[in-house]
């Protein structure tokens, strides 16, 4: 093997023999003359070392600002000091991550027996070695994935080994006055009264209560509308939905929309079969409705799990807490309390005192006062974190909700929210979002509609239309159900996943949304929110007059013969607020338009309770005496329909012209 003299080597780094025996002391090397030899990979090695050395000593000497160096701590330790790495790591990183120069880790490599250059990798044991005679502690990094929407590192996989069990969510839901709330009142009072312990609730837009040692997490707010708005964004934060039906009134339109919003996340049901106590309860009743919408009884042989119970009398509430913990044993609901958190908003606002405060639910990982978080476009340092009965809390664990209080923004319901290693990270995140939204409203979204059905059926993004049906009658909803369940191609078949009577209402709208579904009215028209919001989350829109042009418009799409078509545009809303009987003329209208404007030459709907009543021309539009080309939104004015008399005080009339469009 060839060797090499000390003096030789010391005449290439030009430096003295002296000097260099003195500067690889540390290594052991039985060198102490400039007539020693070394072998040649030691050599090798000593020149690396040395040059590596005087480098950084150039860098030291540029001086790093104090700020710029707590920023590069931060990045490198999380809050215990320890730094993560992954399974291989360069030497020259790893000097980097220890905050030591390379020369001194490769010293320390060559004391292990292990001769690496600075470019070389090392595995994890012998980095953590390395970092142990620093004095410093280190940990193998997870191997993250791509936050799919922006490139950033936010969220990964847990090794299933790590999966300890976490308390369920639970959201009520059910028709208006079925007693929603107050199932959820006396599912707290049971549960404070076992406690012993009364803790005054405070509204963070979750609460979680013990049963006998386990937790239990309800939503407040009740109802499916919180629901799908988060479903929407992408959240599902419900592990469980627990329907309320008043045994004295049954399944109504709402029940159902809970039931096809429950279905339509996968989340399992429990029937809570509320107010026992009135003499009309009918259980066997509610059973057999339910039957109907696919829930079976399990004392009918099926595995819907239903509880009658009574709010007001606080019966049967301890057979809704059990059953809750049963299914959610059986789904075995479990996450990773060691790591860093990620948590979805359940709700959030501007406080005047503390800001902007949001209430989060884990989801995964360990969430701690003074942690790093992004949440869309806010972030922030976790200032202080409230849990539901108001108390200071440090830390929350998975399925757990906290208020917490340091964000930079009020972020938006159904956000996720996730702890990222540093500021400079939160502050890039945020960033990386606000432009990503930017770009999005730019480009129109990627929602179903029938314009580009076909396209999208060609490209296999769609094999299934999702349709929402709202009519002004139940017939009506039945017999466009049939007729679009025949309606099949061999790339494309339509699933009908709610039918209603009824405008369309947001809900509707929102469940369009999460489910990526068009929605079709019969007769029936959206309200204005509805509108607003259809076209906040692009969700297409049909209503027609006759169930045939619906079929034959779907029918088209399915096999890309959707016609160029004279597409309508609204143009305005106006309210009726009085209405008077004109001689010769038949009824006029005293009336406000509501939004945008109503002109003399468009076309209009009568709509009442946002059914369709009636179709067709004006006949005459009057600013005070005078006749009016049009009436801008905020202003009165008045109106009569041509050929039309059957109008009445809080009637919409809602105008619109028709325009033809290029697809
Ligand atoms: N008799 C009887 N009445 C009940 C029971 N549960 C609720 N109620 C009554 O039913 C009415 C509606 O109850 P809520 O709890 O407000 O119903 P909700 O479903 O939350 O109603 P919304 O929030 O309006 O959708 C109230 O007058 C309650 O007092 C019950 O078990 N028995």
């Amino acid at each position: 093997m060839t060797k090499v003299r000390v003096y030789e080597l010391a005449k290439e780094l030009k430096i003295t023999s002296k000097e260099l025996i003195e500067k690889v002391a540390d290594l052991n090397l039985d060198i102490n003359s400039h007539m020693s030899t070394v072998e040649k990979e030691e050599a090798d090695l000593i020149k690396e070392l040395l040059r590596t050395e005087s480098d950084s000593e150039i860098n030291n000497s540029k001086n790093t600002s104090n700020a710029e160096k707590e920023d590069k701590d931060m990045e490198e330790k999380n809050e215990n000091g320890v730094i993560e790495i992954e399974e291989n790591i360069i030497v020259k990183d790893l000097a980097e991550k220890l905050e030591v120069t390379p020369s001194e880790v490769i010293t320390k490599l060559i004391s292990l027996g292990i001769m690496a250059n600075q470019n070389q990798s090392v595995d994890f044991d012998t980095a953590s070695i390395i970092a142990e005679e620093f004095g410093i502690s280190i940990k193998k990094s997870s191997v993250e994935e791509d936050d799919e929407e922006i490139g950033f590192h936010l969220d990964f996989e847990d090794d299933p080994k790590d999966l300890k069990p976490r308390p369920p969510i639970v959201t009520v839901m059910g028709h208006v006055d079925h007693g929603k709330t107050s199932l959820l009142d006396a599912i707290r009072k049971t549960a404070v009264t076992e406690r012993e312990a009364g803790g005054i609730t405070q509204h963070i837009g979750a609460s979680t209560i013990n049963i006998d040692g386990e937790k239990i997490v309800f939503l407040d707010t009740p109802g499916h509308e919180a629901f799908t708005t988060m479903r929407a964004r992408g959240a599902q934060v419900t592990d469980i939905a627990i329907l309320v039906v008043a045994a004295d009134d049954g399944v109504m339109p709402q029940t159902v929309e809970a039931i096809n919003h429950a279905k339509a996340a996968n989340v399992p049901i429990i029937v809570a079969i509320n107010k026992m106590d009135k003499p009309a309860a009918n259980p066997d009743r509610i059973k057999q409705e339910l039957v109907e919408y696919g829930l079976v009884p399990e004392d009918w042989g099926g595995d819907t799990i239903c509880v009658p119970v009574s709010a007001r009398n606080e019966e049967g509430i301890d057979d809704v807490l059990e059953m809750i913990l049963l299914v959610a044993e059986m789904q075995e609901l479990k996450a990773n309390p060691n790591r860093k958190a990620v948590g979805i908003i359940v709700e959030a606002e501007l406080d005047k005192g503390r800001g902007p405060v949001a209430t989060v639910l884990v989801q995964k990982g360990t969430l701690k006062v003074g942690d790093i978080v992004v949440s869309g476009t806010a972030h922030g340092r976790v200032r202080a974190m409230l849990n539901d009965k108001g108390k200071r809390v440090k830390k929350a664990t998975p399925s757990i909700p906290v208020m917490i209080l340091g964000l930079s923004e009020v972020p938006e319901a159904g956000e996720h929210l996730y702890v990222v290693e540093n500021e400079k990270k939160a502050r890039n995140y945020t960033q990386a979002r606000k432009e990503k939204i930017r770009e999005e409203q730019l480009k129109s979204s990627q929602k179903v509609s029938l314009d580009d059905l076909f396209e999208k059926i060609q490209l296999g993004e769609v094999k299934e239309l999702n349709v929402i049906i709202k009519a002004d009658v139940k017939g009506s909803v039945e017999a466009v159900k049939q007729s679009l369940s025949k309606l099949e191609t061999d790339e494309v078949r339509v699933n009908v996943i709610h039918g209603g009577v009824g405008g369309i209402t947001e809900s509707d709208v929102m469940l369009a949304s999460a489910s990526n579904a068009i929605i079709i009215g019969f007769n029936v028209r959206p309200t204005l929110t509805a509108i607003d919001i259809s076209k906040r989350e692009s969700v297409d829109i049909r209503t027609y007059r006759v169930i045939y042009d619906a079929i034959e418009d779907i029918e088209s799409a399915m096999r890309g013969l959707l016609d160029p078509t004279i597409e309508e545009e609204v143009i305005g809303r106006a309210e009726i607020r009085a209405t008077f009987k004109v001689p010769n003329v038949g009824m006029v209208a005293g009336i406000y338009v509501l939004q945008g404007k109503i002109t003399r030459n468009s076309k209009i709907r009568l709509l009442r309770e946002d059914v369709v009543i009636y179709e067709g021309d004006i006949s005459s539009l009057k600013r005070f005496k005078d006749d009016a080309k049009e009436i801008q939104s905020g202003y009165e004015g008045g109106l009569s329909l041509e050929n039309y008399n059957d109008i009445k005080e809080g009637d919409i009339i809602e105008a619109y012209i028709l325009k033809e469009v290029e697809r």
